[in-house]
Formats: structure tokens, C-alpha cells, sequence
């Protein structure tokens, strides 16, 4: 990749008592790029991505971000690079008692501070973004299936035009269809948006689908990160049976197609 990266991670640990998450790890997210960060659980995926965002001190190491150490920022600038970060967590983590529309409205109100008329237009301009229909933006979390409730709360991430979407397992609990549908969702909005995306993942078609790069976590490090083909050769116990199982021969399958003669 000739351009610099928008996030440098060097040398960073993170470590609970006696537990080391990560020691010496090294990460690069390149700008318009998507980049899937797998490997097993408790590698230590959740907690690389709570530490680039900000909701966890690393115990040590650099996280260089637009060019700017972030570790070294105070707590205000700190938040205004923090501004440029969209958010989906694992759970979704909506307000149950605040329809779509209010959810999304509420970071536009709170950070920008439009009047509530002009933070729920614009929201509702989001829900469509994300692909929700428009009689969506009035319902309330509990009565939507699991695929609308992550397109909202990918919406809510989008409320302040991030320049870097961070996703955390997006397409856990949704169905293969819903799933694939939301991988083509995130590839959409890199190309139409210029996002770049670090996308925590368990799910091989995701990174068939829509990664550029791939990054494995192993050993509280980062032992590869490159494109698919690449890694997937990559000689390593957990690479090769999490690749050539038989959920990684069949997302390869679905990906490349045989030709029909
Ligand atoms: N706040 C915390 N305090 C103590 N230990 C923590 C904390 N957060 C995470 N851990 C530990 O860090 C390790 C890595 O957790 P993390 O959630 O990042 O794994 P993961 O790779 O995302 O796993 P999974 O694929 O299962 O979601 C685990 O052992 C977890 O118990």
C-alpha cells in the first residue's frame, strides 16, 4: 500500500492482573480500506478495538491516529479525533425506549447540537442510508427483527460522518441472508461514503465478501495481516483449520464459483 495508514498501532499491550491480552502487537488500517480482524476467541479482537476507540487505556504502546499520537491527547482532543470514529458494538446497544429515528438523532443533538426537528430529518436520511424503509424510523427497537436493529445502530454509527467505521462482529445472530445482505450494505457505504472500516469478524464469508485485508490475532499479536489469499497460506494450526475447515472451504466455494462449461 503506497499512502500512509490512518491508524498506526506499535507495540501495544493490554494487560488484566496476571492476564496479557496483547504484548507487542502491530496494526496498520490503510485509508479506504476494509480490514477484517479474526481470530479465535479471546484473542483479544473486542479489546484491539475498545483501545483504537478510546473506552480502554492500553497498559503500553502507541496508537497513532490521522497522524496524531492518541495517547498522548488530552481528554478534549482526544474527543475531537474520537469525532471522527463511528461505532457499531456487538450488541447494538440501542435505547430501548427511544424509536429509530430519536436513537440516531440523539449523538446530532448531543455532539452538534441541531434542534430535535433537524436531528430527526436527518436521521431519518440515515435510516435510509443503513436501508431501513421509511416507516422504520417511527418503530421502537423491540419491534424489529435483528437484521433492522443492526442497520439502525449502524445508522446511529453513521450520525456524524465518520471518517472510520469500526464494527464489531456486525453480522453475529443474523441469518446467512440477512448477513450477506449487510456485508454488501458495508461495501456500499466504503465506496459511496470513503469510509474505512475495521471490522472484528468471525464470519468467513465477511471476509470473502468484503475485506481487503485480513488481520489474524494470535498469541496477543498480530501474526499476519494481508490480503485473504495470503493469509489463508499462511503456515499456522489455527489459520489452516480456520481457512480450509469446512466452513472456510465453503465460503471460499461461495466466493469463486466454478464456471459452468
Ligand atoms: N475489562 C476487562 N477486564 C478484564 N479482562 C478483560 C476485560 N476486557 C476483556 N478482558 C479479557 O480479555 C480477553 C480478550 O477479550 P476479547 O473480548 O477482546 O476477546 P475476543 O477476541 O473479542 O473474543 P470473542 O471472539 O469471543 O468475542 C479475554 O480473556 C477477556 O476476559
Amino acid at each position: 500500500m503506497s499512502d500512509s495508514p490512518l491508524i498506526r498501532v506499535r507495540g501495544l499491550a493490554n494487560r488484566f492482573g496476571q492476564n496479557s491480552v496483547h504484548e507487542d502487537l502491530d496494526l496498520d488500517l490503510y485509508p479506504g480500506e476494509i480490514l477484517g480482524v479474526v481470530g479465535g476467541s479471546g484473542t483479544g479482537k473486542s479489546v484491539l478495538l475498545r483501545s483504537i476507540v478510546g473506552l480502554l487505556r492500553p497498559s503500553a504502546g502507541q496508537i497513532e491516529v490521522f497522524g496524531e499520537d492518541l495517547l498522548g491527547l488530552s481528554a478534549r482532543e482526544r474527543s475531537r479525533v474520537e469525532r471522527r470514529f463511528g461505532v457499531l458494538f456487538q450488541r447494538g446497544a440501542l435505547f430501548t425506549s427511544l424509536t429509530l429515528q430519536e436513537n440516531v438523532a440523539l449523538p446530532l443533538i448531543e455532539h452538534i447540537g441541531l434542534s430535535r426537528p433537524d436531528a430527526e430529518a436527518l436521521a431519518r436520511v440515515k435510516l435510509a442510508l443503513a436501508g431501513l424503509p421509511g416507516e422504520a424510523a417511527i418503530q421502537y427497537p423491540a419491534e424489529l427483527s435483528g437484521g433492522m436493529i443492526k442497520r439502525a445502530a449502524l445508522a446511529r454509527a453513521l450520525a456524524l460522518d465518520p471518517e472510520v467505521l469500526f464494527l464489531d462482529e456486525p453480522t453475529a445472530g443474523l441469518d446467512p441472508i440477512g448477513a450477506a445482505a449487510f456485508d454488501h450494505l458495508i461495501l456500499t457505504l466504503r465506496d459511496a461514503l470513503g469510509l474505512s472500516v475495521f471490522l472484528v469478524t468471525h464470519d468467513l464469508d465477511t471476509l470473502y465478501t468484503a475485506c481487503d485485508r485480513v488481520a489474524v490475532l494470535s498469541q496477543g499479536r498480530v501474526l499476519v495481516a494481508d490480503r485473504l489469499d495470503i493469509v489463508a497460506a499462511t503456515d499456522d494450526e489455527w489459520i489452516h483449520d480456520y481457512f480450509h475447515g469446512p466452513r472456510g472451504r465453503a465460503a471460499h466455494e461461495a466466493a469463486h464459483p466454478v464456471e459452468e462449461p
